[in-house]
């Protein structure tokens, strides 16, 4: 049976992984705003306690996915709870009497997309979805700053100290097995770098993968919903072939983790000067090496939540939505790094910037 016929009648399922703050979420809402008339459910998946990609999707008011369209997968990153969580959200997913055109599958910046995509081989999900492809959204300019591959001396000083310690750098190995699943890389935030820079960011992504998928540029995750929904690759039945790092070493089936980050969420009360918060903030993120930072603010006197996002100390704010009647203002922001950053620290640094 050809790879066209046995797909036939299934619904084809996107998955879109990628580092922290690659512009997944960003992408997927250009996709959601753009979507050609398909009707489409969303499966969120996000590293931290504070749901920020479902709220910032939910408001986007696409008619192409309306909010019981999104689904926010909250128990965990979503390659560790795919029995648990995954599986049995989209057998109801399908239970559904209207189902979707299309299904899109946000993983979390952490995730590990190999056992995600495996899951789609099990009979009961085999039968009816299939992996229509998976898209790698990569942040160039964070490439073209060496955040992949700046950190050997690091690692090495580590393991000298760990004799356990048998991966290479996390977000090195991260980032590898994330492009190693893909069959379209995003090469995404080209406004951010030159074109020299851009080639090597080209360069450095190709000669990380064995295999060659296919790569596009894009600013702020505009790529054709024609594109992204239609790579038509039926990936589940190539997942064997695109093994993750820790599946190669660890043969023996032990449990993936992700002891290697951490996260937890900072509550301030209004902060009444955003600038120089987030002038302070950038600072405080550079000191303790913070991957990723996000969350709303309370700003006093305005009626919207003032909406920040940190990649690296690179930061976006903009005033979201209005403060629902009833809802508790006030300041949470979810802080995102490696296992041994400095939780005290870095708290008692954002604590004092209000
Ligand atoms: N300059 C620039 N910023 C971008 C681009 N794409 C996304 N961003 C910004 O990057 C930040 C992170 O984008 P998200 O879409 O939230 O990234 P993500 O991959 O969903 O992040 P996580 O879910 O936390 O892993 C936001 O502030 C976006 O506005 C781009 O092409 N250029």
């Amino acid at each position: 049976m050809t790879l066209a016929k046995a797909q036939q009648g299934k619904i084809p399922a996107t998955v879109i992984t990628g580092f922290l703050g690659a512009g997944k979420t960003t992408m997927i809402r250009n996709l959601l705003q753009n979507a050609d008339g398909k009707r489409i459910a969303l499966i969120i998946n996000e590293f931290g306690d504070l749901g920020v990609d479902g709220d910032v999707l939910k408001g986007c008011g696409a008619e192409a996915c309306s909010e019981e369209d999104i689904i926010e997968l909250t128990n965990g990153c979503i390659c560790c709870t795919v029995a648990d969580d995954f599986i049995p959200t989209m057998t109801k997913l399908l239970e559904r009497e209207n189902r979707p055109d299309h299904i899109v599958i946000e993983t979390s910046g952490l995730a590990l997309p190999q056992p995600l995509v495996a899951a789609f081989n099990w009979p009961d999900i085999r039968s009816e979805v299939t992996v229509d492809g998976v898209v790698t959204v990569v942040d160039s300019a964070a490439v073209a700053a060496g955040r992949f591959a700046d950190d050997h001396d690091k690692v090495d000083a580590l393991r000298v100290n760990d004799d356990n310690l048998d991966h290479e750098s996390p977000l090195e190995e991260l980032f590898e097995d994330q492009l190693t699943a893909a069959d379209l890389i995003v090469l995404n935030k080209t406004d951010l770098i030159d074109a020299s820079g851009l080639k090597s960011v080209r360069d450095e992504v190709a000669s990380r993968i064995n295999r060659k998928p296919m790569m596009i540029e894009a600013k702020n995750g505009q790529v054709a919903a024609a594109i992204l929904l239609g790579l038509g690759v039926g990936t589940e039945g190539d997942i064997a072939n695109r093994r993750s790092h820790h599946e190669m070493e660890h043969e023996a089936g032990e449990e993936h983790d992700h002891d290697e980050f951490d996260s937890f969420v900072v509550e301030l009360g209004a902060i009444s000067d955003p600038a120089a918060f987030i002038d302070r903030l950038k600072g405080v993120i550079a000191e303790h090496d913070v991957l990723r930072l996000k969350g709303f603010a309370d700003v006093p006197g305005k009626p919207m939540r003032l909406l920040i996002q940190a990649v690296g100390s690179r930061i976006d704010q903009y005033y979201d939505r209005a403060w629902a009647a009833g809802e508790a203002r006030g300041t949470r922001l979810v802080v995102i790094g490696l296992h041994e950053m400095d939780e005290a620290a870095i708290r008692a640094a954002i604590s004092a910037l209000v």
